[in-house]
């Protein structure tokens, strides 16, 4: 079994970047956030630069990819104009995730199984080029087997579901999680979680051995507002690494 000692934090800094849209100025910079969150030991950074920039700008992505040390992680749609945007900035990683102009916040995993023809060669050229590649979906195992056949190199579940869900809806939720990371193990994906995850539910995500990643951004960024975002992240990483010294299995 691949179990991983130790999850690496991905800090999703979008959120900074939509209190400064907020206002149209300057502040708060995201790779201001991005800088401290190194310091306060992130593994690396995540920004998804949406169709609509309605938080993270072109600029942005080439300001932390000028400007910070840890590998960046670049959330992007699969379409034509984001793909040119990874070609030319080479982030470490690329998320393909699905988006919606009018959704407040990312709904849904991407539907891998039923785009394949479409989705194959976005996942090749970024490939190719030397970007790892990430599918952003839901815990199911049409979606992770659809994956592998593309030939991704990991995928994110979505956590938004079991996030919010509750009473006996979340210990379901959460096996889907527990069911869906064994199957990326079999099929030799990396498996990382991301969506909503918060002090609350980041714990039981952790004791599942097999995910090596989490992305957390909205959360951390608002609990920032009240501690900083270097305690927020210090907190985040205590409860990630608690469940993982008490993994199932
Ligand atoms: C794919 C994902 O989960 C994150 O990129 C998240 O979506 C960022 O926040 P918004 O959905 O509010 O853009
Ligand atoms: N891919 C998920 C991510 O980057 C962060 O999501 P959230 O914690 O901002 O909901």
């Amino acid at each position: 079994m691949v179990e991983q000692d130790r999850i690496r934090l991905g800090v999703n800094i979008d959120h900074v970047a939509t209190i400064r849209n907020a206002r149209g100025g300057q502040h708060p910079d995201p790779v201001r956030a991005a800088v401290l969150a190194a310091k306060a030991g992130a593994d690396g950074i995540t920004a998804h630069l949406r169709e609509d920039r309605r938080h993270i700008s072109d600029n942005d992505i080439e300001r932390l990819m000028a400007e910070i040390s840890l590998p960046l992680n670049l959330e992007m749609a699969a379409t034509e104009e984001m793909l040119a945007i990874a070609l030319r900035h080479k982030p470490a990683s690329s998320c393909l995730v699905p988006e919606k102009r009018q959704e407040l916040t990312t709904e849904g995993g991407l539907d891998v199984a039923g785009a394949e023809d479409y989705l194959g060669p976005y996942v090749e050229k970024l490939k190719a080029s030397g970007i790892s590649v990430s599918l952003f979906i839901d815990p199911e195992e049409s979606q992770i087997r659809a994956s592998h056949r593309l030939g991704a190199d990991k995928v994110e579940l979505h956590t938004g579901t079991y996030v919010e869900a509750e009473g006996e809806d979340h210990q379901r939720e959460l096996d889907r999680l527990r069911r869906g990371a064994s199957l990326c193990e079999e099929l030799g994906l990396e498996v990382h979680a991301g969506h909503g995850l918060n002090y609350d539910t980041v714990e039981a995500v952790a004791r599942i051995p097999q995910f090596a990643e989490f992305n957390i951004g909205h959360f951390l960024v608002g609990e920032a507002i009240f501690v900083g975002l270097p305690e927020s992240l210090r907190r985040m990483r205590v409860l990630m690494d608690r469940g993982r010294r008490n993994r199932e299995g």
